[in-house]
C-alpha cells in the first residue's frame, strides 16, 4: 500500500510538473530520458518512414521492400492481428500486419521483432505510416545489413511473381505516344500442362532461369540482357501455348507485336522504347510479316514463291518495316535500351526466313515443334481425360513408333471431343494415328517434338541432317507399314465380304 501510495504521488508530481514546466524543459527532460534508457537497454530500435525527407514526398523504397517482404510470408505472419485484402479481378489475397500491431521474424538464429505503426495526423486526417524493427545491439552490428540484403531479394520476388501481367499488342495508331493495348495476360497454359518431349522442358526451363539470373553475366560480357528464341513446326504444335508458358515461367509481361501494323522502321524503334523490362517480344509467322526482298535478291528468287503460299495476308501487305530495321530493333542499339527481354520469332517455316535474322546473337535457341511423340500423347492424355496408364496405352506407342504423326493440337481435339468417354478418345486417337501414316509419306512431316537447336547447328531441319525429305531408312519403313496396312484393310475387308 506504501509503495502503491508514493507511485501515486510521483505520478500526480509528474502531472504537475507538466503544467508547470515549460516544454522545452519537458522534451529536454524526454530526450535524456530516451538517451538513458538507449544506454542501458541491450536492444536498437530503428524506424522505416513510409516517405523520405521532411516534406514526405518521396517514397521510401525499404519501407516498401518490408511491405512485400511482409506480404510474401503471407499466412505465416506471426502477427496477432493481419490485415487480408484482395484487389477487384484478382484471385491473390495479399496479408499485411494490422496497425501498430508487432510481428517476430527469425533469421540465422537472430530475433527481429517488427511493429507497424499507424498514426492519424490530426490536421489532415492524413495517415503516416512506418516500420518499426526492435533488434538486439549484438545483431545490429553483425546480422542487419545481410537481413535487409535478404528482404530486398525476397521482396523483389514477390513483385514478379504476385504481380498482375500484361498481353500488350500494337494498337497500330502510330507508335509514339501509346502504341500499345493491353489487356491482364491470364493464359493457363504451363510447362506442366504442356505436352512436350520431358526433356525439351528441361532444357528449355533451364535456359530459361539461367537467363533471368544472368545480370552481372550480360553487364560483365558488354552485351545487353536479352535472349532470342526461334520457334518453328507445323501449324499446331504449340508453339504460342510455349510462349504463354515461357513467360508464366518467368512472370514476365508479353508483347505481341504485330508486324504489318507498324507503318515504318521508326515507328518500330518507337514501339520498341515503349516495352518494358521483363518481357517477351513476341513476332508471330515472321515470314508472313516481313518482305525480305529488300536484303537479298537470290534469297527472295529462291524461297518465296512458293514458301509464302501459306501467309494469308503477309505477303499482300507487309508495312513498311524492313529486314534492315527488325535487324536493328532486334540486335543494334536501340535494343539496349531495356534489360531482361525475351524476343520470340514463330514460323511455320524456317527456310523463309532471310538467316541474318536467325544467325547466332539473334535467334540464340532454335526450338523444332513437331508431331507428338509418345511422352507428349501421356501428358494430353493426363491433362484431358484424367489418365495415366490405359490397354491401349501400349498400341499408340506404337503407333506413333512406326510412323503415326498427330499434331498435339488434333489429339487434344480428339479428347475434347470425346471427354468422358475415354475408351473411344483412345480408339479416335489409334484410328487418327493409322491414317496421318498415309499423309506422313506425302507431307513428309518429320520428326517428333522437342528439337533444340542452335544457329550454328545448320539452316534446315535441326539435329537430323535431312532436309525436308525422309531417310532411305524412313521411306522403307513406311512403304513396310503401309503394306502392313493395306493387307490387314483387305483382310478385314473380304471378312466382311466387300
Ligand atoms: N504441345 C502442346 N501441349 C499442349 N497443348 C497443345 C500443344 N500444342 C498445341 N496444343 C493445343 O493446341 C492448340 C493450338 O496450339 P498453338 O496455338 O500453341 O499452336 P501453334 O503451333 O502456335 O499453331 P499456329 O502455328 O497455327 O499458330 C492450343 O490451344 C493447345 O490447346
Amino acid at each position: 500500500m506504501e509503495i502503491l501510495a508514493q507511485i501515486w504521488s510521483f505520478l500526480g508530481l509528474l502531472t504537475v510538473l507538466q503544467n508547470v514546466l515549460p516544454s522545452q524543459i519537458l522534451t529536454l527532460i524526454l530526450s535524456w530520458y530516451e538517451s538513458l534508457q538507449d544506454l542501458i537497454s541491450p536492444y536498437s530500435y530503428f524506424e522505416i518512414p513510409e516517405f523520405n525527407g521532411y516534406c514526405s514526398v518521396e517514397p521510401n523504397e525499404l519501407y516498401r521492400q518490408i511491405q512485400l517482404y511482409l506480404q510474401s510470408l503471407g499466412t505465416c505472419l506471426n502477427s496477432r492481428r493481419v490485415t487480408a485484402t484482395r484487389a477487384k479481378n484478382s484471385r491473390q489475397i495479399s496479408f499485411m500486419v494490422a496497425p501498430n500491431q508487432s510481428f517476430d521474424d527469425t533469421w540465422n538464429g537472430r530475433k527481429f521483432l517488427w511493429t507497424h505503426h499507424v498514426e492519424t495526423v490530426q490536421e489532415s486526417l492524413e495517415e503516416r505510416r512506418s516500420f518499426g524493427l526492435k533488434i538486439s545491439k549484438r545483431d545490429r552490428e553483425f546480422g542487419l545489413n545481410r537481413y535487409f540484403e535478404r528482404i530486398a531479394k525476397i521482396a523483389e520476388e514477390f513483385e514478379n511473381s504476385s504481380r498482375d501481367r500484361r498481353l500488350f499488342t500494337n494498337n497500330g495508331h502510330g507508335g509514339f505516344e501509346s502504341g500499345w493495348a493491353s489487356v491482364p495476360f491470364r493464359h493457363p497454359a504451363t510447362f506442366e500442362t504442356l505436352a512436350f518431349d520431358p526433356k525439351l522442358k528441361a532444357e528449355i526451363t533451364s535456359d530459361l532461369t539461367a537467363f533471368s539470373k544472368a545480370r552481372d553475366f550480360y553487364s560483365r560480357v558488354g552485351r545487353s540482357w536479352k535472349r532470342g528464341y526461334l520457334l518453328y513446326g507445323p501449324p499446331g504444335t504449340g508453339k504460342s501455348s510455349l510462349i504463354a508458358a515461357m513467360a508464366n515461367f518467368l512472370h514476365y509481361d508479353v508483347y505481341d507485336l504485330e508486324l504489318t501494323k507498324v507503318s515504318d522502321n521508326s515507328e518500330l524503334r518507337a514501339l520498341l522504347i515503349q516495352t518494358t523490362n521483363k518481357s517477351i517480344i513476341v513476332i508471330e509467322d515472321i515470314d508472313c510479316s516481313l518482305d525480305f526482298s529488300d536484303r537479298n535478291l537470290n534469297f527472295r528468287r529462291r524461297k518465296l514463291p512458293e514458301n509464302r503460299k501459306h501467309c494469308q495476308n503477309g505477303p499482300e501487305n507487309p508495312g513498311q518495316v524492313t529486314l534492315s530495321g527488325l535487324l536493328n530493333f532486334t540486335d543494334g542499339l536501340w535494343s539496349c535500351c531495356g534489360e531482361e527481354r525475351i524476343i520470340v520469332f514463330t514460323t511455320n517455316y524456317k527456310d523463309a526466313i532471310d538467316v541474318a535474322l536467325i544467325r547466332s546473337g539473334r535467334m540464340d535457341m532454335h526450338i523444332r515443334l513437331g508431331p507428338a511423340g509418345f511422352d507428349a500423347f501421356k501428358t494430353l492424355a493426363c491433362n484431358y481425360l484424367g489418365l495415366r496408364d490405359h490397354r491401349l496405352f501400349e498400341i499408340i506407342e506404337r503407333e506413333i513408333s512406326e510412323g503415326g504423326r498427330l499434331t498435339p493440337a488434333e489429339i487434344s481435339e480428339i479428347m475434347v471431343r470425346f471427354k468422358g468417354d475415354v475408351d473411344n478418345a483412345l480408339r479416335e486417337v489409334v484410328t487418327a494415328l493409322k491414317e496421318s501414316v498415309m499423309e506422313f509419306v506425302d507431307e513428309k512431316t518429320d520428326s517428333f517434338q522437342g528439337v533444340v537447336g542452335s544457329p550454328l547447328k545448320g539452316f534446315g531441319m535441326a539435329g537430323k541432317g535431312k532436309k525436308g525429305g525422309l531417310t532411305w531408312q524412313e521411306k522403307v519403313r513406311c512403304l513396310v507399314r503401309v503394306k502392313s496396312l493395306m493387307r490387314s484393310s483387305s483382310s478385314s475387308s473380304s471378312k466382311r465380304g466387300i
